[in-house]
């Protein structure tokens, strides 16, 4: 088969990768040159995937059996024409474009589908916002409507951020709309990633839960298994079947829930591996998150998802511009036990972009912190450098 991928950072090479050890073609598309899946694809396009026509060109060039995307920043409006061209847009037209914009799938979850969410307001100026805010109550949490990794996201506490958060999210905003989400910060105890795999013909399954911190809106660590109620789970797993089902179609998705006092809250979903799943990349299952969104993709039945292992994953970040980033510390995490670490071969760097993942598993009965504590200091053993 010959998959289209639509983004081609970290998540998409070990996509890439799993693929292709089961003779699958991809043609990996990002906004440049040498991005990571590219360095393992067969052939590779360079354009602006917020662009219509460059898309269709790439389309209509490679005749592709699957379009994946990897990334949100798609023109995921014409995902609807390639699905009636008789292409699989995974998983589905509708999930790709209705997770690209926090409006479509926040209502559908809400509203349509009367998930419990962080109450919220949509502001399309600074004025809207303070009305928003008004509507909310502070603290509350400022996002782009187009965003993700956390861009342009900012907490509002007194009334004085309300501007700067306005400006802050409008240029941390990625796509054509100007609009915000404003969300009542939710006072969660943990938050969890639970990677829910819709399959053709089969049962829909879920990993065991995954726990991450985050800074800035990005993750930090994350961790398998996240030590959750029963109670909290099966709510967790509720909602998951709900949002999946009604954005339909087939392959892996990273559902997104805080944990309360009380009960779960649904925040949000990537239609596609969750960074936070890259902690399954340290053998915690039978098949990591991307050997799992292939398979399902693919119709390829999964019988089960075990847990193998405890395991977590720790964020290696640049501190600086530069168009050669080179790394060190490689020989001392080698020679950690249980421990491994992905370089992911981005061509440049900047302050805060993820570079690099440690990844350390150990047997599962060993407590999690344990293990956390040891990805951490695994990954503070690399430096990338400029
Ligand atoms: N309403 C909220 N209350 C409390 N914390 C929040 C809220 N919204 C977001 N956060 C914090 O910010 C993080 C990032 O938020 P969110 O997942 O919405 O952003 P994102 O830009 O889509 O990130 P990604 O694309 O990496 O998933 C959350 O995981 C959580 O830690
Ligand atoms: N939270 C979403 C996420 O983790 N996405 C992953 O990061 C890449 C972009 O990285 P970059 O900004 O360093 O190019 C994306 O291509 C994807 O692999
Ligand atoms: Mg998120």
């Amino acid at each position: 088969m010959k998959i289209l991928l639509l983004g081609s950072g970290e998540l998409g090479k070990e996509f890439t990768i799993a693929a292709q050890r089961i003779g699958q073609i991809v043609i990996a598309v990002d906004s440049y040159e040498n991005a990571p899946a590219m360095q393992v694809a067969h052939d590779f396009e360079v354009i602006n995937m917020l662009d219509g026509e460059a898309l269709d060109r790439v389309v209509a060039k490679h005749k592709p059996d699957f379009i994946v995307p990897e990334i949100e920043a798609i023109r995921t409006e014409r995902f609807y024409d390639y699905e009636n061209q008789g292409i699989t847009v995974v998983p589905s037209a509708k999930a790709a474009n209705f997770t690209m914009n926090r409006k479509a799938i926040r209502d559908l979850a809400s509203k349509e589908l009367g998930l419990k969410t962080a109450n919220y307001r949509y502001a399309t100026t600074a004025e809207e916002l303070q009305k928003g805010v008004e509507a909310v109550g502070m603290p509350c949490v400022v996002k782009p409507l187009m965003s993700s990794s956390g861009k342009g996201q900012s907490t509002i506490k007194t009334e004085a951020d309300i501007e700067k958060a306005w400006k802050y999210a409008v240029e941390g905003s990625r796509g054509d709309v100007v609009e915000v989400i404003v969300e009542a910060f939710v006072k969660f105890n943990s938050e969890i990633t639970l990677l829910t795999v819709v399959q053709n013909n089969n049962p829909t399954l879920f990993c065991a839960p995954i726990g991450h911190r985050q800074e800035r809106g990005d993750y930090q660590e994350s961790w398998q298994p996240a030590i959750i109620s029963d109670k909290d789970l099966y709510e967790a797993q509720d909602m998951a079947e709900k949002v999946t089902e009604a954005l339909g179609g087939a392959g892996l998705f990273g559902v997104e829930f805080f944990l309360t006092d009380d009960g779960v809250y649904f925040s949000e979903l990537s239609p596609r591996p969750h960074d936070t799943g890259m902690v399954t990349l340290a053998g915690t299952q039978n098949f990591n998150e991307f050997e799992l969104h292939l398979r399902a993709i693919l119709s390829l039945p999964i019988f089960e998802i075990t847990l193998e292992k405890a395991g977590a994953s720790a964020v290696i970040l640049a501190s600086e511009n530069s168009t050669n980033p080179t790394y060190s510390g490689i020989e001392k995490i080698a020679a950690l036990p249980k421990t491994d670490f992905r370089i992911f071969g981005k061509p440049t760097s900047r302050p805060y972009r993820r570079m690099a993942v440690a990844l350390v598993s150990d047997t599962v009965e060993t407590p999690i912190e344990e293990v956390v504590e040891k990805a951490k200091n695994a990954a503070r053993l690399i430096t990338v450098h400029s």
